[in-house]
């Protein structure tokens, strides 16, 4: 492995030249664990590696702090010394959300990311709505997006082509393709994306192909599950799980628990911007803290009793935090499932796998013997 293979390039070595002067090394953030992170320099080697006390105080936001995907100098201690973040470079693209109330407080989810892969469906998931939410963050980010219309042996031909353009419609920037993940040759689209040196990261519902997808790019042999591995033991979300993954055929891909929350998150937006007349209402409630009920000089009342505001929209706003609640679960839920499908699968594998060392592995005692 070489810098190169993980996207260092011209523009990053003229920015890092006055930290070769200091006998730092280029190298880029893996994983995230607030405390430490994984940071991979150029001869394939992965440190352990500590914020020094500059980048945190330098950093006047969250977001302005090391993320997966960041460019930093790295400082290489010694045998038993610690290994120091000394300085983070600036951002070619940051990919990040507005935490939810706090909108000043933004939360990087990946940094120095390409190109954004968002999957989708014809059918039950297909949404312009949250399409057009995902291009907006994904607009911000600065990356390319590249939507896929994936599951296209499950909906009509012309379905998938009138969800393609209805996206391409909505963004003219964006690349559309219609793939199916049990058809590998559909997905061969995605190798101009994939490329040596480029950062790319997958999002979308849960249930539209992602992890199929993934499994094809990275082939068979990758585990790519949020289940622990139960050959080696190793989960995904452990301390050590790398966010940042090198593609056996070139490309470098980001995953992480918060991009994978990205969908549920534009989900709750929607949700709430449904509402957003009342929350307007609200805000011209004489108190701040108004509990919109007996209060004195309560707008929602003022307009529920004007007849302004339906009184069953009021009952489902006052509902939303449930719904919203309601939604995680179900997500949970999903998740669920999931994780016991793929751990039914992985043990089917493991169970084929014993079988072609010892084929007798599963035979009764007495046929073992005659054979
Ligand atoms: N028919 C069909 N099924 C697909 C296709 N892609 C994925 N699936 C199936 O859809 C189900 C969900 O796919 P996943 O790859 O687990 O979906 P995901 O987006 O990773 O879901 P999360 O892990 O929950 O985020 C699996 O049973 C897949 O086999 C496709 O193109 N066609
Ligand atoms: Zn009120």
């Amino acid at each position: 492995m070489t810098l190169e293979d993980i996207g260092w390039n011209k523009t990053w070595e003229e920015l890092f030249a006055p930290y070769y002067k200091q006998g730092w090394q280029p190298a880029r953030l893996t994983r995230d664990n607030k405390i430490a992170y994984g940071a991979l320099v150029g001869d394939g080697e992965e440190y352990e590696a500590i914020m020094s006390g500059k980048v945190y105080h330098d950093a006047e936001t969250d977001a302005e702090l090391p993320a997966v995907g960041d460019w930093v100098a790295l400082d290489v201690g010694d045998e038993g010394e610690e290994h120091v973040i000394r300085a983070r470079l600036p951002r070619h693209t940051c990919f990040s959300r507005k935490m939810a109330g706090k909108s000043t407080e933004e939360q990087v989810l990946a940094a120095n990311v390409d190109v954004v892969v968002v999957v989708t469906d014809a059918g039950t998931d297909f949404s312009l709505g949250r399409m057009e939410r995902y291009f907006t963050l994904i607009k911000r980010s600065g990356a390319k997006a590249v939507v896929l219309v994936n599951k296209s042996d499950l909906y009509e031909k012309e379905d998938n082509e009138e969800a393609a353009a209805e996206i391409q419609e909505l963004n003219p920037d964006a690349d559309v393709f219609i793939t199916c993940a049990n058809k590998k040759r559909t997905l061969s689209v995605l190798r101009q994306y994939l490329k040596k040196g480029q950062t790319v990261t997958l999002i979308g519902s849960s249930g539209v192909g992602k992890s199929s997808i993934l499994n094809q790019l990275l082939g068979d042999e990758y585990q790519w599950t949020d289940d622990v591995n139960e050959l080696t033991g190793k989960g995904r979300h452990t301390t050590t799980a790398r966010e940042l993954i090198i593609l056996p055929k070139g490309g470098v891909l980001i995953d992480n628990p918060g991009i994978k929350e990205v969908q549920m998150w534009t989900d709750e937006k929607t949700l709430r911007e449904g509402f957003l007349d009342i929350e307007e209402l609200a805000l011209q409630c004489r108190f701040s803290d108004c509990k919109h009920g007996k209060d004195a000089g309560c707008a929602i009342r003022a307009a529920l009793e004007a007849e302004q505001l339906d009184p069953r929209r009021y009952e489902s706003y006052l509902l939303l935090d449930e719904e919203i609640e309601k939604l995680r679960q179900s997500r949970r839920k999903r998740q669920m499932t999931v994780e016991r499908r793929s751990k039914r699968e992985l043990k089917s594998k493991v169970r084929q796998y014993e079988k072609r060392r010892d084929p007798d592995h599963e035979l009764e005692p007495r046929e073992r013997r005659q054979r």
